[in-house]
């Protein structure tokens, strides 16, 4: 396992093109829309669907998906809470320079650990860092189960699940909360208006 100190002797490389000038060429402003919620909460879906709704205005925005990323750059991570910390950590550090290379960011994961989505909320210096909580019940997640994975966990067989057996600590101050209404769960057309909103009235979608 490699060393995660900073190594001695390296120095920092500026460029002459730099964000802003990025920026002006999509204009549109880098950030990070980072989606924390249990399995189930509907993370993929919104951020799919602002994805699409971002392309369809001509806005550049980029996935990066906790199940996909553990198919790659996070595949020697697993589930104990310094593993999650690390792909937390990995994703956050990667988000960074997606926001820096002039694109709306849009995570997808747990992300379970308040600390954790703090330590990422702190590599942004301004507002770029948008935290939403898909605030939905466990109850709705494990009756979705679209993996069967909560099926697995009750019955032992997957050992530390988000919500079952390790736990999720919720945002106490995310920009956007996104629950039930009058007890149903909005269709995500209408959560992405509200993150797509979100970033229109701050600015991101334009230079
Ligand atoms: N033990 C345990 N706990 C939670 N989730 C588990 C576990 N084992 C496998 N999975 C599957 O992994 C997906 C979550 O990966 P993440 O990278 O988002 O997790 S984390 O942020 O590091 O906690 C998660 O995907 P989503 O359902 O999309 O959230 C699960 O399909
Ligand atoms: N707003 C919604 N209304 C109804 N069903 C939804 C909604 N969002 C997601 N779903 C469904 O719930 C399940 C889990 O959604 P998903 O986006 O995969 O969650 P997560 O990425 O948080 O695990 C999927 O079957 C999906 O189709």
């Amino acid at each position: 396992m490699p060393s995660l100190r900073m190594s001695a002797n390296i120095f920092w490389q500026d460029c002459p093109i730099g964000k802003l000038d990025r920026q002006k060429l999509l204009n549109q402003k880098g950030c990070v829309v980072w989606i924390t919620g249990l399995s189930g909460s509907g993370k993929s879906t919104l951020a799919c669907t602002v994805g699409r709704d971002l392309h369809s205005r001509g806005k550049l925005s980029y996935i990066l998906d906790g199940d996909n990323l553990r198919h790659g750059l996070n595949k020697d991570l697993g589930f104990k809470a310094e593993d999650r910390a690390e792909n937390i950590r990995r994703v956050g550090e990667v988000a960074k320079l997606f926001a820096d290379a002039g694109l709306i960011c849009i995570t997808s994961l747990i992300s379970p650990y308040r600390r954790d989505r703090e330590a990422c909320r702190a590599l942004f210096s301004d507002a770029s860092f948008i935290e939403i909580f898909m605030n939905m019940p466990l109850e709705l997640c494990e009756a979705r189960d679209p993996k069967g994975l909560y099926k697995l966990a009750r019955a032992g067989v997957i050992k530390g699940f988000t919500g079952i057996d390790d736990p999720y600590e919720p945002p106490l101050d995310s920009e956007i909360e996104i629950g039930l209404k009058d007890g149903i769960c909005p269709p995500p057309s209408e959560m992405a208006g509200v993150v797509v909103s979100y970033l229109e009235e701050n600015g991101f979608l334009h230079e």
